[in-house]
């Protein structure tokens, strides 16, 4: 009998504590290869401190990080080994580097020419060929926050981590990167985002895992949670699934 292939990622029982705060308790989720999952939760709920414990930037108290069924490597280039890209809230592009530069970061160990090419091709898929000569800094938001994303696509992940790709678009932006999420999975790859913008998580993921206070509370499709009543109470009685805003969480605090 065949066993299955492991999920292309796998985490499970994933407890993380910052002194005396468990930010994370028996945290348990699987990312397949063409899926596309997101994790979704009130601010604090603990969304950024999964995504650096993938990428081995916090170090669990108890659990495991498996990327197709191996332990997670702490390290920048073991994770770009294991096929792992990430994009960050921050962007963390080199402002005075071309964005033809800031794509090649992650394809130093390549021969130039390959580098060169596969840093074009990430470009010219997101429609962005034409701002390899300029200095990253010069672009506006939403272009900057694109080369970030063609810098990740560009190391060609089996395993792509987006922290909040939406934040920060209009709609026509938000479009498009539905659009490209949608064909990286279509294309086989896994795909790992934190979204507060509900539209958007709604349009992308084929299954939603919504932390509070650093429990994993639904995990479904995005109908099914949107429709959990935990889900609804994690966010304080807002109407549908999505990231209460300060404001909104004293509102429901006073009512
Ligand atoms: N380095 C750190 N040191 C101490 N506490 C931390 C650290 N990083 C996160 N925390 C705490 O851990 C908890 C989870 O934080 P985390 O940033 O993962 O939440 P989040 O769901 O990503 O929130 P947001 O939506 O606001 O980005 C919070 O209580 C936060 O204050």
């Amino acid at each position: 009998m065949n066993t299955p292939p492991p999920p292309r990622l796998s985490v499970r029982g994933l407890e993380v504590a910052f002194g005396g705060l468990t930010a994370l308790s028996g945290v348990s989720f699987d990312v397949a290869d063409g899926e596309t999952v997101a994790l979704i939760g009130p601010n604090g709920a603990g969304k950024t401190t999964v995504f650096n414990a993938v990428c081995g930037l916090v170090k669990p108290r108890k659990g495991t990080v498996r990327i197709a069924g191996r332990p997670a490597s702490a390290r920048p280039t073991g994770l770009l080994k294991a096929g792992v890209a990430r994009t960050l809230q921050g962007l963390g592009l080199f402002e005075h580097l071309t964005v033809l530069e800031n794509v090649l970061v992650p394809l130093t160990s390549l021969r130039e020419t390959d580098a060169i090419g596969k840093a074009r091709k990430a470009l010219a898929d997101l429609g962005l060929e034409h701002l390899a000569a300029r200095p990253a800094g010069t672009l506006p938001y939403p272009e900057r926050k694109r080369v970030a994303l063609a810098r990740a696509l560009a190391t060609d992940p089996r395993l792509l981590l987006l922290d909040e790709p939406a934040g920060g678009l209009g709609s026509a932006d938000i479009d498009a990167l539905a659009d490209t999420v949608r064909a990286v999975a279509d294309g086989g790859r896994a795909v790992l985002l934190v979204e507060h913008h509900v539209d958007f998580v709604m349009e992308v993921a084929d299954r939603i895992v919504v932390l509070d206070f650093g429990e994993v509370i639904a995990t479904g499709t995005p109908e099914a949670v949107q429709g959990d009543p935990a889900v609804e109470a994690a966010y304080l009685g807002l109407e549908a699934v999505g990231a209460p805003t300060a404001a909104a969480a004293d509102e429901s605090g006073t009512a």
